[in-house]
């Protein structure tokens, strides 16, 4: 057990990320009180039944009331919106912070609500899976992950920052800092579109499950389990994903569908080397990944570096 790094955290949505930040605060003993709130009344009842969050209370208002630390777990389209209507009720010296999977959208739409007085540092756990809802979390999501902290300003008080990283490192997670717009374009190729493809990938296969019956999932291989996977991600997350990281994700998939229509080419007019050369150059990067000791065959992606 450590020392609590907050005394009153608060955590606005329940679902797989402030589940798991819940057991993993508990497991270390990093939060006095972690109070709770959901929209869904059957997502408080569902809290409350596996004794998600010490109190889950009937209103934003009431869960963020004296709180230290309020972390809005909600879908990034609803961040804005949350943070007008808990900002009355923050009390001077709380830190607001988000777990959102874009974040220069999520500054705009909740900066302008806090008063003065309020810290806002914003962060983004590299880390999930496909689940959603209070009954996926679990304490071990975050360990030996990236949790990237992205000040909202250069006048974020560097205490805030300071005791932000404190609580996530508790958590497990390896802390890093970076400005919103090169994480929304570093997410934009790691995770977004990606996610998209895999989307893509799966509803073609759903398409061509005329021609190839049920084939499809017969015989599906590794490589196509996981983009089922990936594709059963909860739809109102990722609809508002896309919509928020809007330029960084088209500007992944310009540079990906170049890059398909060169493979293309190369297959219809038989150019192997073409082939051969690139996923020669794939085939490194990917071995350089496992040699920085990033990889071990997780599902997910976003391990941190071994702690030392
Ligand atoms: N699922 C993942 O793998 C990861 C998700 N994130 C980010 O974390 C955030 C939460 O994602 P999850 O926990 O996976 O979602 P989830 O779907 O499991 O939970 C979201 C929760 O927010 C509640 N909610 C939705 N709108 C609300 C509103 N207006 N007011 C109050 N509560 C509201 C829902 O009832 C639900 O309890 C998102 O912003 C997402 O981008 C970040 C890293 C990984
Ligand atoms: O489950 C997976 O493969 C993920 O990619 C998890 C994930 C999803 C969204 C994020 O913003 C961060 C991590």
């Amino acid at each position: 057990m450590t020392a609590p790094v907050y005394e009153r955290v608060a955590l606005i949505g329940l679902g797989l990320i402030a589940s798991s930040m819940f057991w993993a605060m508990k497991r270390r003993g990093l939060a006095g009180e972690v109070t709770g709130f959901a929209r869904s009344r059957a997502t408080r009842e569902t809290a409350r039944r596996i004794g998600l969050c010490d109190r889950v209370c009937e209103s934003a208002r009431d869960a963020v009331e004296g709180a230290d630390l309020v972390v809005l777990c909600v879908p990034v389209g609803a961040m804005g919106a949350v943070a007008r209507e808990i900002a009355p009720h923050l009390k001077s010296g709380t830190t607001v912070s988000d777990v959102g999977s874009v974040k220069r959208s999520v500054i705009s739409a909740v900066a302008p609500h806090l008063p003065g007085g309020v810290h806002f540092v914003p962060a983004h756990p590299l880390a999930g899976t496909e689940h959603s809802g209070p009954e996926s979390g679990f304490a071990e999501l975050y360990d030996n992950r990236w949790c990237i902290i992205v000040p909202a300003d250069d006048a974020t008080d560097p205490e805030a920052v300071a005791r932000l990283r404190d609580l996530w490192e508790g958590m497990g997670a390896n802390v890093d800092q970076m400005d919103a717009d090169h994480h929304d374009l570093v997410l934009a190729v790691t995770s977004h579109a990606p996610h998209l493809i895999a989307y893509t990938m799966v509803g073609v296969a759903d398409d061509l499950r005329r021609v190839t019956d049920s084939e499809v999932i017969k015989y599906s291989a590794a490589g196509f389990r996981d983009f089922t996977r990936i594709a059963a991600s909860d739809p109102t997350m990722w609809r508002d994903v896309f919509l928020t990281n809007k330029d960084a994700t088209l500007e992944v998939l310009g540079r990906f569908t170049e890059e398909l229509f060169a493979l293309q080419r190369a297959i219809r007019t038989g150019d192997g080397d073409h082939l051969f050369d690139y996923f020669t150059r794939t085939r490194t990067i990917r071995r350089g990944i496992i040699e920085a000791g990033q990889d071990t065959d997780a599902p997910d992606f976003g391990r941190g570096a071994p702690k030392s």
